[in-house]
């Protein structure tokens, strides 16, 4: 996030300035993070007491748990497109759940469905009908992998060092398969649930779920179902991110950016190359394009989950980082110039526009009839696609340039992340058992697309996190190279839907004692 330089400029005008206002604010600040520890006795709700199955696992057991893994990584379940992707392994990868979860496969109270011959959904039935039900999602596709450029290749779930390697270990392997192995566990234990709940894992993410998380949520809908809340990726233990921030932080995406496709282009008259016209329709293009790459759409910061994530980060950080960070009625304009500066934090302040595709010419010497580029925009959550659209066409300011909407989206509502948002508060409470080490969680807003965004129509509950730590350099093997998790790590996850599915068998809402005690 803050650059040390941007921090400590940040830091010396501050100094030049406000002194007086700076003492008051620490001393209400020292106030504050006097009374941050939170109370050992909100700890363990859901099931309590004898009922309460603990998340030890044998030896073999996570010998298994591992093996399990690595197969499934194995599996080339690669989506190049909606019209291509790798059936075979897709297939292979539904025998191997069946053979390595077999008490999910045989318990009276879970129905297992496969949805447009790929895709699973389990209903696991709880005892109690009043408690309303939600949803675990994941997917098995993942993204395709040339093996340029890896330290081992990408479909070998290679173990090294204490890391499992591979295309899906983190995206999106892990979770369907630490989702099915909890439950596994847990059912090996005689667990029964009292909350009903689905497991949901789709085939095509990658290529917008529209016969996976699309088709299963249509099902749901047409059997009148409405889920309380519904936990997918897109959000997860932020390791190392925060120059001056030691401490890793939970990142719980509430929403995610909306999305478009859009498909410029110019065309003119074809010719010989050696009478060119002033202007080509490739130059015309590249021009437009240009324009648009130089003007950045107008910063948001303060009109999404931004400005609240740095508020509850605020007590986290030394001076005069925290100082700033309380304070963004004042330091705003200067914290949205310094996320400004790094892609990922850019990401959360704006809609982003990546040229991905440019296409045009047919002959060294033939004047190209026609040249098209096509612009991948990522909406933030203030802005909507028409908005985002005229700003677009105002940047080109150029007529002879014209637009096609490939497909478009708005940005996804936020969902709610105050002390009665069961599934906000649940995630929060597992964090807090799992990863003591995690002394902040914030409402996050996620940058990619997920399956969850299919779920609107039967779920207000949206979040997204992944139960894993990730720092800068992992994020950038998203969709990249040398993807991998460490066992120990993929172990946690497991443990912590093991926890997590036992936490939902409750009624109530944990209630913090005040705001102070809150993570
Ligand atoms: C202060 C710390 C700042 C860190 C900011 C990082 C923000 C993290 C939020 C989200 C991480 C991205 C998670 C990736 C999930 C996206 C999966 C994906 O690739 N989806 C496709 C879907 C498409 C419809 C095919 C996509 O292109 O988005
Ligand atoms: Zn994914
Ligand atoms: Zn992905």
């Amino acid at each position: 996030m803050a650059e040390p330089g941007a921090a400590a400029s940040a830091g010396r005008l501050l100094a030049m300035g406000v002194t007086g206002t700076v003492l008051a604010l620490v001393a209400v600040l020292l106030l504050r993070t006097a009374t941050f520890p939170e109370p050992d006795e909100l700890r363990g709700w859901g099931r309590t007491g004898a009922s309460r199955i603990p998340a030890q696992f044998s030896e073999a057991e996570r010998t298994a748990m591992k093996e399990a893994l690595k197969e499934a990584i194995q599996m080339p379940t690669v989506s190049f497109s909606s019209e291509n992707i790798n059936t075979t392994a897709l297939a292979e990868f539904g025998e191997h759940i069946r053979k390595v979860f077999p008490f999910l496969f045989s318990t009276s109270f879970i129905q297992h469905e496969v949805v447009e011959q790929y895709s699973h959904l389990f209903t696991i039935h709880g005892s109690d009908p009043k408690l309303e039900p939600y949803m675990l999602l994941a997917h098995i596709d993942v993204v395709p992998a040339p093996n340029d450029g890896w330290e081992v290749p990408p479909f070998s779930g290679l173990e090294r060092d204490g890391f499992i390697y591979g295309r899906g270990t983190i995206d999106n392997k892990n979770s369907a398969m630490a989702i099915l192995q909890a439950m596994e566990l847990l059912l090996r234990r005689n667990y029964v649930p009292q909350r009903s709940f689905y497991i949901s894992l789709g085939h095509d993410e990658e290529v917008s779920g529209t016969y996976g998380a699309q088709k299963i949520a249509a099902l749901l809908e047409s059997r009148g179902i409405e889920l309380s809340f519904i936990i997918d990726e897109g959000g997860y233990i932020m390791d190392d991110f925060i120059p001056g921030f030691e401490k890793p932080f939970a990142w719980i995406s509430v929403s995610e950016k909306g999305g478009m496709n859009l498909m410029l282009q110019v065309d003119s008259d074809p010719g010989h190359s050696s009478m060119p016209p002033k202007e080509t329709s490739i130059g015309i293009l590249a021009a437009a394009v240009s324009r648009l790459e130089k003007t950045p759409m107008p910063n948001m910061f303060g009109y999404g989950t931004e400005k609240s994530i740095l508020e509850q980060l605020a007590g986290q950080f030394g001076f005069p980082l925290n100082i700033i960070l309380t304070n963004l009625w004042i330091f705003g304009p200067i914290m949205s110039r310094i996320l400004e500066k790094s892609p990922a934090t850019n990401a959360m302040v704006r809609t982003t526009v990546a040229l991905t595709m440019f296409n045009s010419g047919i002959k060294v010497n033939v004047i190209p009839p026609t040249a098209q580029a096509t612009i991948n925009l990522r909406i933030h959550p203030a802005q909507t696609v028409p908005e985002v659209l005229e700003i677009v066409r105002n940047v080109v300011a150029d007529d002879r340039v014209r637009y096609h909407v490939l497909n478009a989206f708005d940005p996804l509502p936020l969902s709610p992340h105050d002390n009665e948002a069961f599934g906000y508060q649940l995630l929060k409470r597992t964090i807090r058992d799992v990863f003591p080490e995690v002394t902040a969680v914030v409402p996050g807003i996620c940058v990619g697309n997920t399956d969850a965004r299919h779920y609107t129509n039967i779920s207000k509950g949206l979040y997204r996190f992944n139960p894993i730590a990730l720092n800068p350099q992992s994020f950038k093997s998203f969709h990249g190279l040398n993807e991998k998790i460490s066992i120990q790590a993929y172990e946690t996850q497991v443990a912590f839907l093991f926890e997590l599915i036992q936490n939902a068998d409750t009624e109530k809402v944990p209630r913090p004692h005040s705001a102070e005690h809150e993570l």
